[in-house]
Parts: structure tokens; sequence; C-alpha cells
């Protein structure tokens, strides 16, 4: 972001505390939202770097929009002093707005502010919060006021492995510049922010675009560039054949439900490998499913016929079914593998190294960690997804709130879509379902992944528009609609 700044204030007609003021007003726009009662006691706690000039410029703003109760907090812990944190200084100093210089921490008794504004330090942040700044961040959320971050919680490190003890600013919400930090998206944020928005700034995304990284954000416009309507003249011929096989006598649900997802993303013809007990209720609840009991299968006969076979969704696990995984890996024809086939693959640690190129697996954190050994924190976690995907040649969905997909090129795309009104079982097994009928309508391994987790995420947020919780079978049944508006 650094560069990016750096690049807009070179190549457009914007100098560097124009940007500073179009930050502050693109905060204050997004405050104003939640925060409309004009009375309110504010306290802005200011550092010294770009970061605290925001918040100078926040409260000169947050002035002019008749909030009369601002103070400001100006840490006075290092002599450093940005040249715009200076301007913005000199244009409050003609403002009526009170002030106090903090030289240490203790200085700040008790703070009577209804809300505070974090703008200590922002993303210049470059080792762990001590000191002075530590106390500070201490008294704040001691304070246990509603806190309101700009750009970054002070003392959040925006990439790489996030510390276990997290000492900086615990915020209510943070409004980031332009892009979300890569650190937002993993669970150990919840300490530092409760939620987050990103707003515009105007800086160049031309230039952002070009960016050389490894982390991409999905959007929607992304999703709309990979999918492709039904064409005229097609059948079900073109949409290809799916193999499902999952369910078990207590979890026929599983195979269900990804049966059923698989049905409504569209894939041509589905067929179900379950076992007997299992019938009656697919031949009654999806009669467009077709059934391959799967009593005693070691090895699926005629595979050729299928575009995509998923394995996994409540199957269990037994000599027999590792029979099959094995046999449909040695086919060597790319897999969707979840729930049971990664349990099975994570005791044989040798049928990993032989995966099909372009499977994908589907793992969340525990499942994970079965496969490829415990880690300490999601970074730590994401590394080594990342590192497998690339050694096997693989795509690697990393399940969570944010489902991280690590494609075999090295690549990290992160799925802003889903919402906590979906962690309830079988919400997996749908996932699964969706993922098979995009790689069975011939997407890529990798678009499937893509395709398949933002539109599973983008249902479950629609439906928890209106819902406490969404089941499983709500955000299956809701794909196709889904996609439809996609389209
Ligand atoms: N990018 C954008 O698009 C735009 C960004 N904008 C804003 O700029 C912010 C970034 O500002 P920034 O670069 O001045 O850094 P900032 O966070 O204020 O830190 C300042 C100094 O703190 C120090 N320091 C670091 N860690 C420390 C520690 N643990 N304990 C103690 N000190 C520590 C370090 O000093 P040093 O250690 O190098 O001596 C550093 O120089 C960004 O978050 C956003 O709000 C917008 O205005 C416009 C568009
Ligand atoms: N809090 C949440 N926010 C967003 N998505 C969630 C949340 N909880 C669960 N999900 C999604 O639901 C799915 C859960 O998968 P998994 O744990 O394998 O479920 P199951 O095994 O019960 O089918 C994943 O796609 C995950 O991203």
């Amino acid at each position: 972001m650094r560069q990016v700044d750096e690049f807009t204030i070179a190549n457009k007609p914007i100098a560097s505390i124009d940007l500073m003021e179009k930050a502050a007003r693109a905060f204050v726009q997004s405050f104003l939202r939640d925060e409309f009662d004009t009375s309110k006691h504010i306290a802005i706690f200011c550092g010294k770097g770009n970061n605290g000039g925001d918040g100078l410029a926040i409260a000169h703003l947050l002035l002019s929009n008749g909030y009369l109760n601002i103070k400001v907090y100006i840490t006075n812990f290092s002599s450093k002093q940005s040249t715009d944190f200076t301007i913005n200084l000199q244009r409050l100093e003609e403002s009526r707005c009170k002030k106090v210089i903090l030289n240490n921490a203790a200085d700040l008794k008790n703070i009577k502010a209804d809300l505070i504004i974090d703008a200590i330090l922002g993303s210049g942040l470059n080792k762990p919060l001590a000191g002075e700044y530590a106390e500070l961040a201490s008294q704040i959320n001691k304070a246990k006021k509603k806190v309101y971050a700009v750009d970054v919680p002070t003392g959040f490190f925006a990439e790489g492995e996030l510390p276990s003890n997290y000492n900086g600013v615990s915020a209510f919400k943070t409004i980031c510049f332009q892009r979300p930090k890569i650190n937002f998206f993993m669970p150990e944020s919840v300490l530092a922010t409760e939620q987050f928005e990103v707003v515009e700034i105007g800086l160049d995304e031309d230039f952002i675009e070009k960016q050389n990284t490894d982390f991409y954000l999905i959007e929607v416009r992304d999703i709309k560039k990979i999918l492709k309507p039904r064409k005229l003249f097609s059948h079900k011929g073109t949409y290809g054949h799916a193999l499902i096989i999952a369910g078990n006598t207590n979890t026929m649900g599983a195979a269900l439900l990804s049966s059923m997802a698989c049905l409504h993303t569209g894939a041509g013809l589905i067929t179900a490998c379950i076992p007997q007990s299992g019938l009656i209720a697919l031949n009654t609840i999806l009669p467009e499913v077709m059934a391959l009991p799967r009593d005693e299968y070691t090895r699926i006969e005629d595979q050729h016929k299928y575009q995509a076979v998923a394995i996994g969704p409540g199957l269990g696990i037994s000599t027999a079914h590792e029979h099959l995984l094995e046999s449909l890996i040695a086919i060597n024809r790319p897999l969707v593998i979840d729930a049971d086939g990664l349990n099975m693959l994570a005791e044989r640690q040798d049928l990993i190294e032989k995966l099909p190129q372009y499977s994908i697996l589907t793992p969340h954190m525990k499942e994970f960690d079965r496969l490829f050994g415990e880690h300490n924190s999601w970074w730590e976690t994401l590394q080594t997804a990342r590192t497998q995907a690339r050694r096997l040649k693989i795509v690697i969905v990393l399940k969570n709130q944010f489902t991280f997909i690590c494609s075999p090129e090295g690549k990290v795309y992160i799925n802003p879509t889903g919402h906590p009104a979906m962690a309830q079982g079988g919400m997996g097994d749908v996932l699964t379902g969706v993922i098979t009928s995009f790689l069975a309508q011939k997407y890529t391994a990798l678009n499937a992944a893509i395709l398949g987790c933002f539109i599973h995420g983008q249902t479950g947020n629609e439906l928890a528009d209106n819902h406490f919780v969404v089941t499983a079978s709500q955000v299956a049944s809701g794909i196709s609609t889904r996609i439809q508006q996609l389209i």
C-alpha cells in the first residue's frame, strides 16, 4: 500500500496531504453512518506519523460536521513527526478543538469520552508494541469504550504471523483504506477488531491491480468474468456428469446435501454412490439424482463417464472405503476430497504423495492439521497450505469464516463471503457439492473452487439477512438463484 500511495501521489494530480484529507473524509463518511449523535464526546488518539495525521484531519472534519465535544490526545513518545501530521496539526491549531499532549501513557488518568478513535499507529507498525505505546493501548482497552480504528488498530500487524498475546488496541470497528489488510481475514484478528469496513480513498486502481502479489481478494467482478451462461442447444450432456461418493447409515444427510447442492449448481447428471440403506431417502428427496449402491465397493467401474468425482462427505472410515479412495487416486484424474476422504488420507500419507494433479482438498482447520501436522497460528497454517498446494500441484480450500483457496501456482485467493449464520453441520457437504458441480461443467479446478466458495458464502449471506441461522439445505437450494443473479 505504501508503494501504491507513493505512486498515486507521483502520478495523479494529488498531493500527499490531499490524499490524507481524502482518507479522513472517507473515514468520517463511514463513521457518521454508524454514529450520528453529535452530542457524543469523542476522544481521538493520534500518533505523530501519517496515521496520527489522519486522526487530526478526522478531528477537523468531525468538528465541521457539528460534533462539539472532540478531544485530541497527541502521543509525544517519539521525536519523529511526519510532514503531513505537522500540516494537519497547524490546521487544527486554528480550530477550537481541545488538545492534550501525552508525554507518558500514565498522564492519561481516565477517558471520559463516549467513543474513541484510534489513530496512534497504522500500517507503519514495524515492531511489536512496547513501553508507552503498549501502556496506552492497555489503558484504552481498559476504558471499555467503543473504539473505531483508523486503517489498522494500533499494534496490529497487517500481514505476517500474529502474536498470540496481542497487546494492541481492541477496536469495535476498523475503517481501513482502499484494500482490507490480509490479517483481517485471520481468525486471530478478532482480538484487534470485531469488524472492518473498507473505504475507497482514490488510490490508483490500475497500479494496485498490477502489483506483484500472491494474495488476491475474490470480488463479484471476478466471479462474473468466470461464470458462463447456459448455452442455446445445450443438453444434459453439455454440463457434465458428477459422481458423489458420500453418506453412511447415520450420515446419509451428507450425501443428500452434497448431491442437492451439485444439482442446484447445474451439473447435467449426478450420481450419488451411497449405501443401500439410503436409496429410499435419495429417491424420495432428490428424484433427479441417480444412485450407485455402494455396499462393498472397492472401486468404481466405468469411471470415465464422470467428469468430476467427489469423495468424503459423511462417508465413514473403513478398509473398503480406503481401497475405494486408493483406486480413485490410482486412476490419476482430479478428485474433490472432503471430510472422511481427508481423514483417510491423513492416515495414508503415501496416498497424499500420489494425489492426482489439480485435485481439490476442502479441509477445515482440524482436517488440515490431521493431514499436514499441527500449527500454532492461522498464518502458519496458510503457509503450509500454500507450500503443499504448490508441491503437490493441487488446490487446497482452507475453510473458515473467510476461506483461503491455495492454488498449485502458490497464489492465495481470499473468499470474503460467508456468515456466522452458516456455522452449522452440513455446510461443508454443500460446498463439496457446489465445487464438484462446477468441475463437472468443465471449469478449471481453481475456478471451480473460487466460484464454489464465493457463491456458497454469498448465498449464505443473502439468507442471513432474514434468518438467525441458515441451514445447509437452504444454502443448497438457494445456489441456483444466486448464480442466476450473478450471470
Ligand atoms: N497507504 C495509504 O494508502 C494511505 C495511508 N494513510 C495513513 O498513513 C498510515 C501509515 O502512516 P505511516 O507510514 O506514517 O506510519 P504510522 O502507522 O503512522 O507509524 C508512524 C511511525 O511509528 C513508528 N513505529 C512503528 N511501529 C512502532 C512501535 N511498535 N512502537 C513505536 N513506534 C513505532 C515508526 O517509527 P520508527 O520506528 O521508524 O522510528 C513509524 O514511522 C496508514 O495507516 C494510514 O492511516 C493515509 O493518510 C493516506 C493514504
Ligand atoms: N462463521 C462462518 N462464516 C462463514 N462461513 C462459515 C462459517 N462457519 C462455517 N462456514 C462455512 O461452512 C462450511 C463448513 O464446513 P465444514 O466444517 O466442513 O462443515 P460440515 O463438515 O459440517 O459440512 C465452510 O464452507 C465454511 O466456510
